[in-house]
């Protein structure tokens, strides 16, 4: 029975293989599970409350997926606006930074995703701090 002439050739053309990151969370349904829990807590945070009042939270949910099953090196592709743009005039504090990483953390922990898991991403996130804090 012939194969395909590719397949002899060794060449692949499946999808670029999924990281184990993204798999750890859960790929793109448990992404989203962990942003619309993360982003309830984002508002519910009185350290936090002042930014998010008047944020428009499912669209930051939905841009927020897109952002991390991304930097989780999952397929997609976040199209939204920079981070550098996105923060501007918000007068952002690391303090603000700290609580929101707080925030993440735990709506990680009760999703039940590992510690080892966590700091995966937590890295991955650190260096924005950069875009984001005012100075
Ligand atoms: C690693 C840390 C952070 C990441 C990855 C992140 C990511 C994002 C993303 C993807 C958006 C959506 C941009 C858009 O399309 O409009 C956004 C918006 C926003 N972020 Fe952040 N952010 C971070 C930290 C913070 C912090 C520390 C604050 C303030 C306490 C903050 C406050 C906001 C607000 C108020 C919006 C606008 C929401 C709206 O009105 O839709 N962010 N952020």
């Amino acid at each position: 029975q012939p194969s395909p002439p590719l397949a002899d050739a060794g060449v692949s053309v499946a999808a670029p293989a999924e990281s184990p990151l993204y798999l750890s969370l859960g790929k793109k349904a448990g992404i989203g599970r962990l942003m619309d829990d993360f982003v309830n807590r984002l508002a519910a945070d009185t350290r936090l409350s002042e930014s998010f009042r008047e944020a428009n939270l499912p669209h930051l949910k939905e841009q927020l997926t897109e952002q991390i099953c991304e930097v989780a090196g999952g397929p997609c592709v976040y199209k939204g606006v920079d981070m550098k743009t996105a923060h501007e005039e918000m007068n952002i504090r690391r303090s603000h930074f700290n609580a929101l990483v707080e925030d993440l953390q735990a709506a990680m922990d009760a999703q039940g995703i590992a510690f080892r898991v966590q700091n995966q991403l937590l890295a991955r996130l650190a260096p924005m701090h950069r875009e984001i804090i005012a100075r």
